[in-house]
């Protein structure tokens, strides 16, 4: 199937770049609730696609579902021309998607770099004989990952203990490894799942930067956050879910007028929405598109 761009939605700016990952009328039920409802929506090769909406929206469900975790209970999933509806989330790895958790999932008693090293074995040109003889295949092939994680590491700025175990680590620098493990695999699209979640001013800005930096690899990025500032500063566009609808999709001047959204958000009865709400109707236009037009001008 080609891509055609979702019809029921609309921005202003329409990215000129192919279209990587197509979601038509997915739907995820479980039992009596309905987590992701008839949505649709397009994310292009390089490009940083921000899904936010307040808590319960359906956007860890929908992530879930193009990322194989569940099945969704209807619509479809169409990945760089291949349809990955339903398929297990090893075979949508394989097609190049990756991606990251809410919850930290790294192997806590192996190494830094043996965690990165997981992440491209996929990829690694070995068979059971060369590991088991070990063969100067295998050890040429080893030298190379090893060589390959410390780069991504250097890539993602980690600068922690590359040698230890990795629950050692602060979370801020887990969350960087996590990312380079993903990257790692040398995904075509990689899903964040809140990765500014727990980090302090300075570790978001850093991710700010790489986000952009891994964009610029050719890589879409395709971001659930609740950190408003971040969305706006790094998104080129933004999909808004609210109990598992879209209710808007646009650019961040779009989303950030965008009176369902705001209505969504405010009108919410979850504290921390209406907070992302106050955070983004509290910055000035020059804050936060100021820097990005600068910056991608
Ligand atoms: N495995 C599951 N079984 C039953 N209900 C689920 C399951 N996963 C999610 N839900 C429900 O689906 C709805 C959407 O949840 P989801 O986690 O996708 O939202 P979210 O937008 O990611 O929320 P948050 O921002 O809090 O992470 C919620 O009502 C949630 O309780």
């Amino acid at each position: 199937m080609s891509a055609q761009p979702a019809s029921d939605v609309t921005s202003s700016r329409a990215p000129l770049r192919p279209v990587l990952l197509a979601v038509r009328d997915m739907t995820v039920a479980f039992g009596g609730v309905t987590a992701v409802n008839g949505l649709s929506f397009d994310a292009h090769q390089g490009e940083v696609l921000s899904v936010i909406g307040p808590n319960g929206a359906g956007k860890t469900s929908a992530f879930n579902c193009i990322t194989g975790f569940y099945k969704p209970s209807a619509g479809r999933v169409v990945f760089d021309g291949h349809d990955i509806t339903g398929k297990r989330p090893a075979i949508i790895a394989g097609r190049g998607v990756a991606r990251t958790f809410q919850n930290l999932r790294l192997f806590g008693e192996l190494t830094v770099l043996d965690n990165v090293r997981a992440g491209m074995h996929v990829r690694l040109r070995q068979n059971a004989l060369d590991a088991v003889l070990h063969t100067p295949r295998y050890h040429r092939s080893e030298q190379e990952a090893t060589d390959e994680a410390h780069r991504w590491l250097d890539f993602v700025g980690s600068s922690g203990d590359r040698g230890g175990a990795v629950r050692n680590l602060p979370y801020g620098e887990q969350r960087r490894v996590e990312i380079a493990r993903a990257l790692a695999r040398e995904p075509k699209m990689l899903l964040l799942d809140e990765p500014a979640a727990g980090l302090n001013h300075g570790e978001k800005e850093a991710l700010l930067g790489l986000l952009r930096r891994i964009s610029e690899l050719g890589t879409a990025v395709v971001l659930i956050e609740h950190d408003m500032g971040l969305v706006m500063e790094v998104s080129e566009r933004i999909v808004v879910l609210n109990y598992g609808k879209e209710i808007a999709e646009g650019t961040p001047h779009e989303i950030r007028t965008n009176p369902a959204v705001i209505e969504a958000y405010l009108g919410s009865t979850d504290a921390e929405a209406r907070a992302e709400a106050e955070q983004v109707a509290q910055m000035s236009d020059a804050e936060i598109f100021g820097e990005q037009e600068e910056g991608r001008s």
